[in-house]
């Protein structure tokens, strides 16, 4: 990638003729049109700056040392460019999930404080390169990625080589001084794969419920509302109260009796809350709070899954590492039945084989591990899209990077598409091989605007993705395929500490005479160890033997390592994270407890439906889109309903097409909606399930609807938005009712003695005091009486008893204007 002079002139407050001048000064070729290298660009910007510094030195005739200079420098910088963006986390991000970008970040430099903002610039498309050139453009630029000692020793603080394509037209120069930059690449990369971070999520939910409440509770604003004296008086009383421990995933009932009261009083206070809630629903964390505050029980919301979440313990425990260092990358190869997934697993497995362990035998243990210049790759050897959802979809994403394999003879097919779309969904940055480049028929450009229709444009083409031409029987463009790989780990910064204990994630397992239940492991931070106990989901042990990819015997693996071990106490499950812990006996405590967790959450979730589920999250401001996937019968319906569906959105839902292909709906359909955060709900079109696709639906829960029309198809999508959306609440007046005298009852309050001009009055209704024509007061019926008793309703002509809940300054000749809110399904219009 090359960058235009006029940008880094920008970039630099200069005129082009100036960089010009100053790269000539450096030796460096460039035009006032032209473009330069990143590399070039640094150069020419440190250099720069050193003038610059030189300068100042002199005005001040002092002796500066060069950090302070540098300090110097941010301070000024931020003050002389204000326009200045930020780097921001989402940024990172944005960053790490756009597939291949052409240069690594430097290291930042933690101590400095100061953060000059950073400025966005606009950087005309880049020409697209031809022929010989283009791959010259292409090695140059991969040059650039590559860990350069010239780099390194580089102390400018905004380096141009640090520059990062984000969107097509735009570059974007890393600010060096961001202080996360030096998160913990565990952490970055976390943070990358699950786009909202759980906290997020948890913030989000609970300003999304309390806005709920807030606005449901708007009824009773205005000044001390009996609930708020209520309130003060039993706070008093909570001091001597016990505090009662509520799970986070509580439901009604269960609620009800851990806080000892009556199921019908939990409900009723819900509902004065504006929920209707059934027993078993279940109430988020926030109607626990505002419900034990309602009821002045002192309660303390714990995550059950905290307590036994040996992973985010260990996360926890390790988060702020010192000692990371780079770790190899995991790859995993997808695409198409037949396109050369296992060829080029064996390609790439024999050339290590024949070129460095000669006389090795392979062991074929679920992943092996190559070399290239020094560094290593860690490869799955189990080729295809299913296991690697199928593991996600279980909570642990083991791959870096995937490799889609196109034929170049094939072109993209059903599963080059779905292959693209696990990749995307799970947010893991991939590269397009084009493989049988050796057959006579590859068409490898065909491929490429394929794919390039799908948004997927290779860099050459002036995208972010990168394609590489292999041969898996020739073995013809393996080596370039592998320094690609190595460039995207680089700018991945994929780090861990070996000095940790393990982490590591199963990827297969099988019980094997004479040594009882194996694992195939990779370990994803620290380092494991011969007599390591662990546990690893419901199953746990100690480490007897590890065997690594050539069926050597070993002491201990690293991170990003692969090997075969023994000592489970169980078969464990492909996708289940194994944790080092202190002693064998925590290790069995640990997974007994993970064990009854889990089955306690299949429990209490077995009664959700998936829709359900999806109303309530948007209820509670989680959701904002409804996750789809179509199938259907010809790629003409596909392209007609994406579009119809991409246009079904309102500010508060739209539908997210995460996947859409031609044919049956298959059980990797199903595998992909259910890893889907939200599942997904798969519809088709004039095509149906596969009986494994039903049975697999079935069994987790997924949706499929399937339609002959078009319209039917849209309508019912309307209709799930529509469901999907807040109710409308809207208002309807029951009663005109004034108010002739009142009676001040001790320890009561005011009764306000009435007579109904208009409608009818019900017990708890709602109701405004209206004043002089002024509503100074809006809140509830506490009571309806007629004479001494308490009655339901009162119609128009008869006098009543009226007292209203935290309001006692009723006054003779107030109107009482009484209403019920009535909840409208919200209805999509599209
Ligand atoms: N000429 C040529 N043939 C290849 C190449 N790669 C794979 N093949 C052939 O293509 C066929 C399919 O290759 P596989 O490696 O089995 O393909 P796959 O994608 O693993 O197939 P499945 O495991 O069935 O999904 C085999 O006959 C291979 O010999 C290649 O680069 N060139």
């Amino acid at each position: 990638m090359k960058i235009k002079v006029s940008m880094v002139a920008r970039e630099m407050g200069l005129k082009a003729k100036e960089v010009v001048e100053l790269a000539k000064e450096l030796g460096i070729e460039a035009k006032v049109r032209g473009e330069i290298t990143p590399l070039e660009a640094a150069k020419i910007q440190e250099y720069f700056l050193n003038k610059d510094k030189k300068s100042e030195t002199k005005e001040e005739k002092t002796e500066i040392k060069k950090e302070k200079i540098e300090t110097k420098e941010i301070k000024e910088s931020k003050e002389e460019k204000p326009r200045r963006r930020r780097k921001t986390f989402n940024d990172l991000v944005k960053k790490t999930k756009q597939g291949i970008t052409l240069v690594k970040r430097k290291e930042e430099k933690p101590e400095v404080k100061e953060k000059p903002e950073i400025q966005e610039v606009k950087e005309e498309k880049a020409p697209q390169p031809t022929g010989a050139k283009e791959t010259k453009k292409k090695k140059e630029a991969k040059k650039v990625t590559k860990p350069k000692k010239e780099e390194k020793e580089l102390t400018i603080n905004v380096d141009l080589a640090d520059m990062d394509v984000i969107e097509e037209n735009q570059v974007e120069l890393l600010d060096l001084y961001f202080n996360d930059i030096s998160m913990k690449d565990d952490e970055i990369q976390d943070k990358v794969k699950t786009k909202k971070t759980i906290t997020e999520n948890k913030k989000e939910e609970k300003k999304a419920v309390k806005s709920v409440i807030n606005r449901r509770k708007k009824a009773s604003e205005g000044g001390l509302t009996k609930e708020g004296i209520k309130k003060k008086k039993k706070k008093k009383k909570e001091v001597k109260q016990e505090i009662i421990k509520v799970p986070k995933e509580v439901r009604v009932h269960e609620f009800a009796d851990l806080i000892k009261k009556s199921l019908e009083e939990v409900i009723t206070a819900l509902r004065e809350l504006g929920e209707e809630r059934d027993k078993n629903d279940f109430l988020g964390e926030e109607y626990i709070e505002t419900l034990a505050e309602e009821f002045g029980v002192p309660v303390e919301v714990y995550d059950p899954l905290a307590e036994f979440d040996y992973v985010k313990k260990y996360d926890e425990k390790c988060a702020n590492s010192e000692n990371l260092k780079e770790r190899p990358p995991i790859v995993t190869i997808m695409g198409h039945v037949d396109h050369g997934k296992t060829s080029l697993l064996d390609k790439i497995r024999n050339s290590r084989i024949t070129a460095k362990e000669a006389g090795g035998i392979t062991q074929h243990i679920g992943a092996y591990m190559v070399e290239k210049d020094g560094k290593k790759i860690t490869f799955i050897d189990t080729p295809g899209h299913e296991a690697f959802t199928e593991m996600r979809a279980r909570g642990a994403q083991v791959t870096d990077i995937a490799i889609i394999v196109v034929a170049a003879d094939d072109g993209v097919m059903p599963q080059t598409r779905e292959a693209i779309a696990h990749a995307q969904a799970a947010e893991v940055p991939f590269i397009i091989a084009v493989n049988k480049i050796d057959k006579p028929d590859a068409n490898p450009d065909l491929v490429k605007s394929q794919l390039a229709e799908m948004g997927i444009t290779p860099v050459e083409w002036g995208g972010e993705y990168e394609f590489v031409h292999v041969s898996a029987k020739t073995g013809e463009g393996i080596d370039d395929l592998l320094e690609t790989i190595l460039m995207q780990a680089e700018i991945m910064e994929l780090k861990a500490d070996p000095t940790c204990p393990a982490k590591a994630v199963v990827i297969e397992s099988r019980i094997e005479k004479g040594k009882g239940p194996v694992g195939t492991v990779i370990v994803k931070n620290g380092t494991l160890k011969k007599q390591d106990s662990f546990v690893c989901g419901i199953t746990y042990g100690r480490v007897r033997l590890i065997i690594d990819d050539l069926g050597k015997q070993k002491k201990e693996v690293k991170p990003g390592e692969p090997a075969e071990i023994t000592g489970f106490d169980e078969a464990p499950i492909a996708g289940d994270t194994l944790v080092v812990v202190e002693s064998d006996k925590l290790a069995k405590e640990t997974a007994d407890k993970w064990k009854t967790f889990l089955e306690e959450r299949e429990k209490s979730k077995s009664t959700k439906a998936t829709l359900e589920d999806l109303q309530k999250m948007i209820l509670e401001g989680e959701l904002k889109k409804l996750p789809v996937i179509v199938k259907a019968d010809t790629q003409g319906s596909v392209e007609a309903i994406k579009g119809s569906l991409s246009k079904l959105k309102n500010e508060e839902v739209k539908v997210d097409v995460i996947h859409s292909d031609v044919g049956a709906i298959t059980e990797n359909d199903v595998i992909l909606a259910k890893a889907s955060e939200p599942k997904a709900i798969i519809l088709g079109f004039n095509v149906r399930p596969t009986s494994g696709a039903k049975t697999k639906a079935k069994q987790e829960g997924i949706e499929i609807r399937t339609y002959s029309i078009i319209y039917d198809l849209l309508d019912d999508v309307k209709e799930l938005l529509s469901g999907l959306m807040t109710p409308k609440v809207k208002e309807e007046v029951t009663a005109t009712v004034e108010v002739r005298e009142t009676f001040n009852v001790p320890k009561v309050g005011t009764v306000a003695g009435c007579y109904v001009q208009d409608g009818v009055v019900h017990r708890g209704d709602f109701v405004r005091v209206i004043r002089d024509g002024v509503v100074i007061y809006d809140s509830k019926l506490a009571s309806l009486k007629r004479f001494k008793d308490d009655v339901k309703e009162v119609g128009k002509g008869f006098e009543c008893g009226i007292m209203i809940e935290g309001f006692n300054d009723i006054k003779v000749g107030d109107i009482l204007e009484t209403y019920q809110k009535i909840e409208e399904k919200a209805s999509f219009e599209g």
